[in-house]
């Protein structure tokens, strides 16, 4: 049967390798994200979360599935091709370390607008350039940083443009491995009320490896807590976690 339309990620039983070549870095997965909702991945380094984020937002041709399946907007993560396309077009991605590895040789409104004009050469480049202004003006960069590289900014800056571009097609989900990197606590409220905004108005899904835990409070996000590729808990915020059986013994997040 498929899924209702308010389901954004739907994870069955999913399993993960890289290029598969090795082990499983994630083990049998499963958990729904729906229209609108926060989910938060957390667990020590090594658990996994990079990789199931990487998988979702189609960012890694090495990370592969494994087994069950793993769907964004009912269209499979392992679909290629013109599949591929349609569900990045519906997936933003902020990356870890986005903001440093923005590219060197573009201006930051050009790379902002990098995921519309690569898809349409014959963009209304008016119309672009007002959509970057507004995502600058709402994330608090300077006008003028438009036309800037982005070595020239700070990295909390560099941080906001990467987040601007993962926006910019305004997606249906938002897929963010540690949102609020190099982001001092009153940038974060900017970015904490950009995307709180978007899910509110536009449904926007936010799906977030993190093991901050003001950032699961500030989203009011349900939890999916991983170790070694499993999921030792789940539940909702950090106080309503179901705990498997084994999971508390070792250390949590
Ligand atoms: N390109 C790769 N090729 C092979 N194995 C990899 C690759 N990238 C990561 N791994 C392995 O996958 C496992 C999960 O790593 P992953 O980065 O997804 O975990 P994580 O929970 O995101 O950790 P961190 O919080 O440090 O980012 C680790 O054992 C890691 O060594």
């Amino acid at each position: 049967m498929p899924d209702a339309p308010d389901v954004v990620v739907r994870c069955v039983d999913l399993s993960i390798s890289h290029g598969g070549r090795t082990p499983r870095v994630v083990d049998g997965v499963t958990f729904t994200l729906y229209r609108g909702g926060a989910l938060a991945l957390m667990g020590p380094t090594g658990a996994g979360k990079s990789s199931l984020i990487a998988l979702l937002a189609g960012a890694d041709q090495d990370v592969r599935v494994a087994g069950g399946t793993a769907e964004v907007a009912g269209i499979p993560v392992q679909g290629r091709g013109r599949v591929g396309r349609a569900r990045r077009y519906v997936t933003g991605y902020l990356a870890q370390r986005a903001g440093a590895d923005l590219p060197a040789r573009m201006t930051v409104s050009d790379v902002i607008g990098d995921p519309i004009s690569s898809r349409d050469r014959r963009v209304n480049q008016r119309a672009l350039a007002v959509r970057v202004a507004g995502l600058l003006d709402e994330l608090q960069l300077p006008l003028g940083a438009a036309h800037k590289y982005p070595y020239e900014l700070s990295a909390g800056m560099r941080q906001r443009v990467a987040l601007a571009r993962a926006l910019v097609l305004q997606p249906r989900l938002l897929v963010a491995d540690d949102v609020y990197a190099n982001l001092d606590p009153e940038v974060r409220t900017t970015v904490h009320d950009a995307i709180q905004r978007r899910r509110r108005d536009q449904g926007l899904a936010l799906l977030m490896a993190t093991n901050d835990e003001d950032a699961v409070g500030g989203f009011d996000a349900d939890v999916l807590v991983m170790r070694d590729g499993h999921t030792v808990a789940y539940g909702h915020g950090m106080n309503d976690l179901l705990w498997t059986p084994d999971g508390r013994e070792k250390t949590a997040p």
